[in-house]
């Protein structure tokens, strides 16, 4: 178990319900040791740390995604458990506070010290990509516009000690000038023009995400249902270093 590799910018989520479909998807890349990988809920709750082994075993980096969102002393305990398993990034809810994203970071490094590994990076998830303006407006009651709590989402969660943020696409310029460019800016809601957005409401190709600022792009469905896992990654590579 480690988590000392080099992270690839490009991360697939590994949006599947077994292990099986996971090992057949991922034995199909000649070098999944280069691989970024998010692990959701999906997995977890079906498996459990098992699975990060099974696919550290290949030799992947590994995204754990589970976005917690809980009363601080929760989430710091719950994040000593995860931060010990050895994985590179953990994700929690921005809206929880600052007092629990402090803990959070607290309970993910005495983790990390624990299982002696390196403190995974502690991302904060701002507004999912699903959500769209008015939903932010009409369902949230949120009077600040979208980019306006981004960026607010944003500053508290790197006060609060996060290492970086997800946020949709759409935020970037915003962000890299008011809250800066040493800070994580990890991209969801990613389509190529060709590919179908799906439930994704704020959506951009991966040149747009990089040249606005993104760290890290991460990719689902256009990859993990592809007919060609690898051609669809590559195609994905190569417009995120276009
Ligand atoms: O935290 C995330 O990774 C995340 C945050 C967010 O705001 N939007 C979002 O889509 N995600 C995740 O990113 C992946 C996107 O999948 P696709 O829409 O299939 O590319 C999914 O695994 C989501 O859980």
């Amino acid at each position: 178990m480690t988590n000392s590799q080099t992270t690839h910018p490009l991360m697939i989520a590994l949006d599947f319900q077994t292990n099986e479909e996971v090992q057949n998807f991922l034995n199909q890349f000649p070098h999944p040791e280069q691989l970024t990988v998010k692990i959701g809920m999906e997995l977890f709750y079906r498996y459990g740390p098992m699975i990060v082994t099974e696919i550290q075993k290949l030799g992947c980096a590994i995204f754990l995604d589970l976005k917690l969102f809980d009363i601080p002393n929760t989430v710091e305990r719950a994040l000593t458990q995860l931060g010990e398993l050895g994985v590179n990034y953990v994700t929690v809810h921005t809206l929880g506070g600052s007092a629990m994203l402090q803990a959070a970071k607290r309970g993910l490094t005495a983790g990390a010290k624990r299982g002696n590994v390196t403190v995974p990076h502690l991302l904060g998830v701002t507004e999912l990509t699903s959500i769209s303006p008015a939903g932010l407006w009409e369902e949230q009651n949120c009077r600040l516009d979208m980019t306006e709590q981004v960026v607010s989402l944003a500053r508290l969660a790197q006060q609060s000690g996060c290492d970086g943020v997800i946020t949709s696409a759409l935020e970037l310029p915003a962000l890299v000038q008011q809250v800066g460019a040493n800070f994580e800016y990890v991209v969801p809601g990613i389509r190529l023009a060709s590919d179908a957005a799906g439930d994704q409401q704020r959506v951009a190709t991966p040149q747009t995400a990089r040249q606005d600022g993104a760290t890290a792009i991460v990719v689902g469905r256009p990859i993990n249902q592809s007919s060609d896992p690898v051609v669809a990654y590559d195609r994905y590579d190569a417009a995120w270093t276009d």
